[in-house]
């Protein structure tokens, strides 16, 4: 099975705001919201596709990125180890540069339904470091 590392991009605001994109129709996890992020590709470090990967999606340039853990999970047809980086530095402001729907999400208001299962426990995390902050 082919097996794919992703780095993907937490992009958050001032506000505790996250950004999402929506996975088109015709993709893998179709539909589903995501962290922007895509394929690490040869010769290139997680953090050198997540700046890379971030500017296609996104139109950002990413000045400073914190790598907070990894994730693996075998889907039906592919096996994915994404990489997952928090993104509270950059130049320029995000938007569907590929067309895709995007939205800016409370941290504490994230749900971990609308995402690849890949996602899930990151989601939980993220949401439960949210409401201790609230506290
Ligand atoms: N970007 C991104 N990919 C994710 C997330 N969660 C998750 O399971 N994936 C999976 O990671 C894999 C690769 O991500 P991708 O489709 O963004 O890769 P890419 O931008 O290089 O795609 P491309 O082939 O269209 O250039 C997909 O199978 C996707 O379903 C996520 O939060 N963000
Ligand atoms: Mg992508």
């Amino acid at each position: 099975m082919k097996h794919l590392q992703v780095a993907v991009g937490v992009i958050r605001n001032a506000s505790h705001e996250i950004f999402l994109a929506q996975r088109s129709s015709s993709s893998h996890m179709a539909n589903m919201w995501e962290f922007p992020g895509g394929k690490i590709e040869l010769g290139e470090s997680a953090q050198q596709a997540l700046v890379r990967e971030l500017a296609e999606e996104t139109g950002i340039e990413v000045t400073q990125a914190e790598a907070i853990g990894s994730a693996d999970h075998t889907y039906e047809d592919v096996r994915v180890t994404l990489h997952f980086f928090l993104v509270e530095q950059w130049q320029g402001e995000p938007w569907g540069r590929e067309g895709q729907p995007q939205r800016w999400v409370k941290q504490a208001e994230l749900v971990a339904e609308e995402f690849p299962p890949a996602n899930h426990a990151l989601i939980a995390r993220l949401r439960q470091e949210a409401a201790q902050l609230a506290n």
